[in-house]
């Protein structure tokens, strides 16, 4: 059986720590709706970084077909992400916003598509395959979730329920660079961790966080309450994307799989 290591902390975050705003925005240093939100996801969110995928994949003793599921059902979900923020554009006037929105695309199919693509090479998987993936119902419920309310949302919801996707892999892709740092050197799935642990990764983040500080001001408890449904939401629909991938799971029970 793969080893699996204990429960490490190796998380900064400190949620009774004052946000200082002289620091910038950091995973030890965030603004106090983002802390809220970070809270509430807590259980989660460290769930998710200690589950069975992420400590394999960590620690590189990931079953390749387990790693292939991830990224075909990942690559299929980057496509619609884009869309998400195709939608977001439109939603808004505010160039700086048109334009991250237009960033986020573009780093989908540049930078982020061409590691899957790679590594799907690598396992022989041709791109005709990637693009007819059979997807899971988990994959499908969580872009089911982002794009419905692209669609039927205001701007700030949308960026509350990007915000997951964006912050998650930036905080997992740090703390497994740290907790993993000796031996990433031979970690087949270190191209992997090495693009999300980038500081430009989290930067996307810390842009998200800013944005979404700055629009909540104001506003009642009653929808800032809607705005940690939808964020804890996106951290349960990561927690499973992982752990549906791990068990290669494609309908919501595996008995079901075979039957179509
Ligand atoms: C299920 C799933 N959730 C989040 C990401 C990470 N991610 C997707 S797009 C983007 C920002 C711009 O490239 C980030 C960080 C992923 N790959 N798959």
């Amino acid at each position: 059986m793969a080893s699996v290591a204990p429960n490490t902390n190796t998380y900064d975050f400190a949620i009774d720590e004052e946000f200082d705003p002289a620091k910038g925005i950091r995973l030890d240093n965030l603004p106090p709706f983002a802390r809220r939100l970070r809270a509430a996801a807590d259980v989660v969110w460290e769930d998710g970084y200690n589950q069975p995928f992420l400590r394999e994949l960590g620690n590189g003793t990931l079953k390749q077909e387990r790693f292939a599921f991830y990224l075909l059902q990942d690559y299929r979900y980057l496509a619609d992400y884009a869309k998400v923020h195709a939608l977001a554009l439109t939603k808004t006037r505010d160039p700086e916003v048109m334009k991250f929105m237009v960033n986020v695309q573009n780093s989908i199919f540049s930078v982020e598509s061409s590691v899957h693509r790679k590594y799907m090479a690598g396992f022989g998987v041709s791109e005709s395959e990637m693009n007819n993936v059979r997807q899971s119902a988990f994959a499908r419920a969580y872009t089911s979730d982002i794009l419905s309310i692209a669609y039927g949302g205001d701007l700030l919801d949308i960026l509350v329920a990007v915000l997951p996707c964006a912050w998650v892999y930036a905080d997992y892709g740090q703390r497994l660079a740290k907790e993993f740092a000796d031996t990433l050197d031979t970690n087949p799935f270190r191209t992997w961790v090495d693009m999300y642990k980038t500081e430009e990764f989290w930067q996307g983040s810390v842009w998200l966080i800013e944005h979404i500080e700055h629009m909540v001001q104001g506003l009642g408890e009653e929808r800032l309450q809607e705005l940690e449904e939808i964020f804890c939401n996106g951290v349960q629909n990561e927690y499973m994307f992982w752990s549906s991938a791990y068990d290669m799971q494609y309908s919501w029970k595996p008995q079901w799989d075979k039957a179509r």
